[in-house]
Order: C-alpha cells, then structure tokens, then sequence
C-alpha cells in the first residue's frame, strides 16, 4: 500500500502489522476514533488478541498518530505511528503480575475480563516492566473502520504472512473463506 497519510481520517480503518526491533510482533487496527483491536504473533504475550479496547487517538501533526490506552490487566500503552516512515514507536508498560504470569493473558482476553480482574487483584503490579521499542511496520492495509473481519479469531503461525500474501483478506477487506 502506497497511501501517503495526511489527515486524521487517513488513519482511522487502517490496519497494520509491525515487528518490534526486540523481535515482538504486532498486529493493530485502528477500529474508529475511540476503538482498537490487535493480536499479537511474536514477544512475551505472543497468543493473545483484543477487540474493542477504548483508546486515545489523535493526529500530533500531519501523518504522526499517537494512541494510548489502559487495559483490564493493568497494562498501558502508548504508540507513535509514523505510518509514512514504516515505522512505530512503543511503549508497555506491564504490571509485575504480567511479566511473571504472561499465560494468563493469552487468550482472547474480551471472554476473560473476569480473570484479568481477579489476576490484578492477586498478583503484585510493581515494579512495572517497561518495554520501549521501535518498529518497522511490514504490512499496511484500508480496511476502513467498524470491520469486524480484521481481527475476528485467534492468531496462529502463519497469519501474518497470509495477510502479507494477499491470502487472508478479499476485496471487500473480508475474510477469505478458510
Ligand atoms: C499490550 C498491547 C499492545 C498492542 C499493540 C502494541 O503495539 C503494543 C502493545
């Protein structure tokens, strides 16, 4: 995808796989102005996947976006997407019971919030792990916002390159039937 991004707009519906240069990769979809969903393949939490995780979005100035948000595990997160660099900046910051418990969290974690609750309650939150990274970002896709299909079941070896093989996703940015 060759788009040059300008506005906020541009932005919004766009879909994006990117590697942490720490070998962590990420899948994320900036669902609309307020909402995110992302799987990740690769890192720490690699098995886990979200949808409809509320977010902060906000262009900081043309084709620079910076999204933020709290999760029910404790986790924050703080992007910077420089989407015509091919590049991400990232922070995570993981309460102490995730880095030494990271299994809990892998899942799809919107049919487990009741356990992501009672685990920040059992476990420790300090000291934080922080984890700031760049990325190179390998695939970028218009999926456009409110699309359901962009991250709708779990990861699984291989979803990347399928997605980057044109295998995944048909015209109508819909899944392909498996
Ligand atoms: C913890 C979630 C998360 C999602 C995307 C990303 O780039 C980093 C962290």
């Amino acid at each position: 995808m060759t788009k040059t991004f300008k506005t906020l707009d541009d932005f919004l519906g766009t879909h994006f796989i990117y590697t942490y240069d720490n070998g962590w990769e990420y899948e994320w979809y900036a669902k609309n102005d307020h909402t995110v969903d992302y799987r990740i393949h690769g890192g720490m939490v690699a098995g886990r996947w979200v949808t409809d995780q509320e977010a902060n979005i906000v262009m900081l100035t043309e084709g620079i976006y910076k999204v933020a948000w709290t999760e029910p595990t404790g986790t924050d997160v703080a992007l910077d997407f420089l989407p015509n660099e091919n590049k991400v900046n990232g922070t995570i910051f993981f309460p102490k019971w995730v880095q030494e418990h990271p299994e809990i969290t892998v899942t799809y974690q919107n049919e487990h919030i009741d356990v992501m609750e009672a685990a920040r309650e059992k476990y420790a939150t300090y000291p934080k792990m922080v984890v700031p990274e760049f990325a190179t970002i390998t695939y970028i896709g218009d999926a456009g916002q409110n699309n359901e299909y962009v991250i709708s079941e779990a990861p699984y070896q291989g979803l990347p390159d399928d997605i980057r093989a044109g295998k995944y996703f048909d015209a109508n940015y819909q899944r392909v039937n498996k």
